[in-house]
């Protein structure tokens, strides 16, 4: 990159086709043969306000930062004005947001929190810059593609034992050097698990976060807590090394959230040495891929988790949702599937105990990562309010997009409190405990992050105007935010079945002495 001073008067000389400056926050780009090639066309360098002149204020409003970033556009760079500075700082890897809203108040300057000690903020740092790094790029250009994540970034997150974190605190652990040692196994709690989370989801691609291993999250733990000893010895480390897949298999055509009415069954053979599986299975994430499902089957006497292997008779298509083919959603057909009894997961005729031991845990997951995803979005509309400029004055300038951002904080801050709340009554309470005192509160942040993702996709495609259905350019997270948020009230249980839980939980604690 050259770094040529020139004064104003210089570049304003550079203003004819074939020899054509402008200039980006004091950096002086010759664009006399890019603009033939210039995605927006070539006719807006020749303005009279663009060329030799300070376009700075009309590129912010049509670009991302990032196109500068680029290396083919930072080859137009010819020089720098003289006598300034360029004040655009490039996020790079590890950086906190200055935005306001943009960080949680425990990453933000000068404020306070009992939650997080040091061992939290150090994860947090290094897994944003691990993140940045390794995840963000590999998640774009996934989204892109349509491919599953690179064996490479699994492989990465293996080598860290970011895989075993992402299950949460305990045995699996012990033994394991967790993110270079930063954290110690015996340590780990669920706030650090909620560091995790939250960092994940922050290249806000939600197809790709999908198919980087949520299969594993919510798949793995039937085996790890209910798998025999030979089950756990054999399945999990290849797992958590990311050389084998697995996702949860229970939903189906048939039943959703209403697990006890599944058709898949799981008859014994003649011998009783083997389970023979029919039926199918749906929207299972991961599942196109996945080498292990552990599958909600009907047995004799009721439901039985089992985990089978892709042997013959499973057969895995992709479904074409929503959002991108990268989460790996797959139907599955299950057709006189052999596998052996001893990979029953739990007692026979005892797997709603099995899938609703792990519910809690997965909503507290979900919801972990859609409060940070809420952020991310209203991190968004800020940036873009600032500098998209209409009637004279920038959006932050107009009361009616500050009272929407005002609602959107004041729901997301409200989320990420009560959050942190529950993760803190977790690390105090056993897992008897957290069954009966938080799986109502648990049901219902779930819920109500569901309804704010709601109204602030809403909001932000009001905001964002047409670029909000655009996927490229500065609307491109907003779009993918608005498409595929609506997952989030579907799975782990819908709005409404969680809402319903939490009142139930409640009403069992109920005083039979309560009169108004
Ligand atoms: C070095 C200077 C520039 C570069 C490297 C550049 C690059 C790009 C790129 C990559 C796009 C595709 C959309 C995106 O990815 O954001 C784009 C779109 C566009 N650019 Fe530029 N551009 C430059 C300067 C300008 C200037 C000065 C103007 C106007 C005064 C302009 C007007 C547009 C317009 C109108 C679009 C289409 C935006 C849309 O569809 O929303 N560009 N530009």
């Amino acid at each position: 990159m050259s770094t040529k001073i020139y004064s104003r008067d210089d570049i304003s000389k550079h203003n004819t086709k074939g020899d054509l400056w402008i200039v980006i926050d004091s950096m002086i780009y010759d664009v006399s043969k890019f603009m033939n090639m210039h995605p927006g066309g070539a006719s807006v360098f020749l303005d009279e306000e663009v060329a030799g002149q300070d376009a700075t204020e009309q590129f912010f409003n049509l670009h991302r930062v990032e196109v500068l970033q680029k290396p083919q556009y930072k080859r137009l760079i010819v020089g720098q004005v003289e006598n300034e500075k360029p004040i655009v700082k490039f996020p790079q890897p590890g950086d906190l947001s200055e935005v306001p809203y943009g960080e949680p108040s425990w990453l933000s300057k000068a404020y306070h929190s009992p939650y997080y000690n040091d061992s939290h903020k150090a994860l947090q740092k290094w897994m944003r810059k691990f993140v940045d790094t390794v995840i963000t790029p590999d998640a774009i250009a996934r989204e892109k593609d349509g491919k599953r994540f690179s064996d490479d970034v699994v492989k990465k997150m293996a080598q860290y034992e970011i895989n075993a974190m992402r299950l949460g605190p305990g045995k699996h652990l012990h033994g394991r050097t967790l993110a270079e040692g930063i954290v110690k196994p015996e340590e780990f709690d669920y706030i650090h698990e909620m560091v995790i989370n939250q960092e994940l989801v922050r290249h806000g691609q939600r197809g790709y976060g999908d198919g980087l291993l949520a299969g594993m999250v919510i798949g793995l733990p039937p085996v790890l807590n209910f798998g025999s000893e030979e089950l756990k010895k054999r399945i999990i480390p290849e797992v958590l090394s990311g050389e084998k897949f697995i996702s949860l298999a229970i939903s189906e055509a048939f039943a959703g959230s209403d697990v006890a009415n599944l058709r898949t069954t799981a008859k014994k053979s003649e011998d009783g040495k083997h389970w023979i599986i029919n039926g199918t299975k749906k929207w299972i994430t991961n599942g196109t891929f996945s080498d292990y499902f552990s599958v909600g089957c009907k047995t004799e006497g009721g439901l039985t988790m089992i985990l089978v292997e892709r042997t013959e008779g499973v057969s895995t298509e992709q479904i074409k949702t929503s959002y991108s083919t990268t989460a790996g959603t797959a139907f599955i057909t299950f057709d006189d599937v052999k596998v052996p009894v001893e990979n029953t997961l739990g007692p026979e005729d005892g797997g709603l105990l099995v899938i609703l031991s792990n519910f809690n845990h997965e909503r507290f997951v979900m919801a972990t990562a859609s409060v940070r995803s809420i952020r991310f979005v209203i991190e968004e509309c800020f940036k873009w309010a600032n500098q998209r400029k209409v009637f004279g004055k920038t959006l932050l300038g107009q009361p009616v997009i500050r009272y929407k951002l005002a609602g959107m904080v004041a729901k997301a801050e409200s989320l990420q409190a009560w959050l942190e709340y529950i993760g803190f009554q977790m690390t105090k309470m056993s897992y008897k405990e957290q069954s009966r005192y938080l799986a109502g509160p648990i049901a219902l942040l779930k819920m109500q992050c569901t309804r704010v993702e709601n109204s602030v996709a809403d909001d932000a495609v009001q905001i964002f105007g047409g670029r909000a259905i655009t996927q490229t350019g500065m609307g491109r997270n907003i779009e993918m935010f608005n498409r595929t948020y609506k997952f989030n009230s579907l799975l782990g249980g819908s709005e409404e079945i969680l809402g319903d839980l939490g009142i139930r939980q409640a009403m069992r604690q109920m005083p039979k002495s309560a009169r108004l």
